[in-house]
């Protein structure tokens, strides 16, 4: 059935991002990049841990009646999912971000396969899912009010607080306008396979994403270092890459930075590649 290939496709995306190599300030098999808290078994067990919620995130979309219902129970399971993740990883925040993401991408891909199949959601180049997602999400809207009357802020509402901006949240809001603008465009239009295809287009994220962790991490300055020296790499071969890769996670673990937002898009990135698969495969 395609529900749980869906599913499966989503949870496959995460173990292969977190195994591609080399991905500056960010963990994979041969480096734990800007991080001391994690590695790639801490990683593992965060996705076994979020699996079954990737499924339900599926059924809700597929289930539902009307999208404010929808986004109610989203949140429901990302909170629980969210809470499996920590204890999973005792703690270590490894895929807050991505859950967020697949939660809503994958509510409102059930809700649309509610009406249409999967080849024809493809066939559309998933132009119907972006619209959906900003519809279920607009429920996080009221996150960025009455922030003055908390105690403890997260990363992203202290980030909206100092610099205005809305990371994942604001995404969402959009239509995730980071995926309709660059990451499919990439996709549809290389012919790269293999690792290069994401490490390339890794690099268009890094260039241009405004990475909530690397503003957290660095600052405006530390988010700058990283877009300039990213578009640097847009001009270095393919064979020169992997090298010069290495030397920019040399460079961002001195400065303590990691660019979690655009690891979460290569997530996105292999789970798109996925979905076109299977909508074209079952044609
Ligand atoms: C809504 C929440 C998920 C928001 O949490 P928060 O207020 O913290 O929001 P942000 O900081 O804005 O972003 C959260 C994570 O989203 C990823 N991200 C960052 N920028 C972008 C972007 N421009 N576009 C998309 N996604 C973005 C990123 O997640 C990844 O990085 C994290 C790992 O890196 P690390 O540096 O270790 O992160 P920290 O541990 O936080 O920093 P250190 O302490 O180590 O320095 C990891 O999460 C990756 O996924 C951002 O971190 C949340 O509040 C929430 O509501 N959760 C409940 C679930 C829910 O409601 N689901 C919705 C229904 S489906
Ligand atoms: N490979 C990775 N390294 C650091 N943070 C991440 N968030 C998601 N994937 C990550």
């Amino acid at each position: 059935m395609n529900e749980q290939r869906i599913a499966q496709a989503a949870v496959n995306s995460l173990h292969a991002e977190v195994l591609l190599a080399p991905k500056p300030g960010l963990v994979d098999p041969e480096s734990n990049g800007a991080h001391r808290d994690m590695d790639v078994t801490t990683f593992e067990a965060s996705i076994d841990a979020l699996a079954p919620y990737f499924t339900q995130y599926l059924h809700a979309g597929l289930a539902a009646k009307t999208v404010p219902q929808l986004y109610q129970t989203l949140r429901a399971i990302g909170i629980d999912a969210e809470n499996a993740m920590l204890t999973a990883t005792h703690g270590v925040n490894t895929h807050r971000g991505a859950n967020f993401s697949f939660g809503f991408l994958l509510g409102a891909l059930g809700w649309l396969l509610q009406q249409n199949t999967l080849q024809e959601v493809v066939a559309a180049e998933f132009a119907p899912l972006f619209p959906a997602v900003a519809q279920v999400a607009q429920g996080v809207a009221g996150d960025f009010r009455h922030l003055g009357d908390k105690a403890q802020l997260s990363h992203g509402e202290a980030l909206y607080v100092k610099h205005g901006v809305t990371g994942v949240r604001g995404e969402a809001l959009a239509g995730y306008p980071t995926i309709r603008e660059i990451m499919l465009p990439y996709l549809q239009k290389t012919t790269t396979q293999g690792d290069l295809r994401y490490l390339r287009l890794m690099v268009h994220l890094m260039a241009q994403v405004e990475d909530a962790n690397l503003l957290h991490r660095g600052g405006l300055a530390g988010l700058r270092f990283v877009q300039n020296a990213a578009k640097a790499l847009l001009y270095v071969s393919d064979m020169r890459l992997p090298n010069a890769l290495c030397t920019l996670n040399a460079e961002m673990i001195t400065l303590n930075l990691s660019p979690g937002g655009t690891a979460d898009y290569l997530s996105l990135a292999y789970f798109f590649d996925a979905l076109s698969l299977l909508g074209t495969r079952t044609a």
